[in-house]
């Protein structure tokens, strides 16, 4: 199956858009042990309530930062990356058919994407994976997987993401329009996405004015959005449905994310006893504003 078709049957069988990160927080879980042992107590308890209530989000997607950084390979440790493997397993037998992004933000000389794709897609097994532009074509393509998804950062939702993102750049093809890189990037990203299906952009909720002018470029051209900055980043679920629908975007190929939010909103305050509960209650709600 196509990463596109795959998009559209998880939304139309969970009835929703939403991608429910999963970046574990060490000092934020519940519970004692070592840390792969926390992530796993709390993602299972947290999957089994969901499970249980009949919730599920339309893709989930690990920033693989969150693990790498809890192995000590130098000390034969790789506990964090076990961590990761074991998250994947739960989401396999909790979730079957539900995306799942690896959030590793990749991008190099060719030969060095190529092997950072059999990281994401062969090794972890991601349906998809996000990447950065930087290097242009070359540096994409060794990612064209045939049924996987690839995020390139188009306009991110980091408060930082301004200061190349908005440059204005003279078009490098007709020397006569004036637009900001993004939209350069948009450009790549659809004329790549012609002959490779299942390229994507990910577009911040963060600056809705550029999403929305990004999502009515992409109407009708199959092109899938990863939208990160609900939640913890300030940006609205509400906002963004309604710009994909009055831009006649296709809602269903969107992912609008929200990591701690849904994980750990209390942040560094100590875990409520009443943790799952809270989860729970943003999940749904999440849920409620992306559905169909
Ligand atoms: O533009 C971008 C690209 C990626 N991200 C990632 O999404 C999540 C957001 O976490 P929250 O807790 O919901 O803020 C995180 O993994 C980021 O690395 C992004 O935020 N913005």
């Amino acid at each position: 199956m196509s990463y596109i078709e795959l998009l559209r049957q998880s939304a139309e069988a969970v009835n929703n858009i939403v991608c429910m990160g999963l970046d574990p927080q060490i000092d934020a879980l519940p519970g004692e042990g070592s840390p792969r042992e926390k992530i796993n107590t709390f993602f299972d308890e947290l999957f089994h309530r969901m499970k249980l209530e009949g919730v599920s989000p339309a893709a989930f997607k690990p920033n693989i930062g969150y693990y790498s950084a809890l192995d000590n390979p130098r000390e034969d440790d790789f506990s964090g990356s076990q961590a990761l493997c074991d998250v994947l397993d739960m989401l396999d037998g909790f979730f079957p058919g539900i995306p799942v992004i690896l959030d590793s933000k990749r991008g190099d000389i060719a030969r060095s994407s190529l092997n950072y794709a059999i990281e994401a897609f062969d090794k972890w097994g991601a349906n998809a994976t996000t990447i950065s532009p930087y290097m242009g074509t070359d540096s994409i393509l060794p990612f064209a997987y045939e049924d996987k998804g690839v995020y390139i950062l188009n306009r991110t939702s980091n408060p930082g993401g301004a200061v190349l993102q908005n440059l204005h750049i003279l078009d490098p093809i007709d020397e006569k329009e004036i637009y900001p890189l993004y939209t350069a990037v948009a450009h790549l990203i659809a004329s790549l996405a012609k002959d490779h299906l299942g390229l994507g952009a990910v577009v911040g909720a963060t600056n809705i004015q550029e999403l929305k002018d990004i999502a009515k470029y992409y109407a009708n051209k199959d092109i899938p959005m990863l939208i990160p900055g609900v939640g913890s980043q300030g940006g609205s679920a509400e906002e963004v449905m309604a710009a994909l629908r009055g831009e006649g975007y296709d809602i269903k190929l969107a992912r609008i994310n929200s990591s701690s939010a849904l994980t750990h909103p209390w942040k560094k305050a100590p875990v409520p006893e009443d943790y799952l509960d809270i989860c729970l209650k943003n999940i749904k709600s999440l849920v409620e504003k992306c559905s169909l």
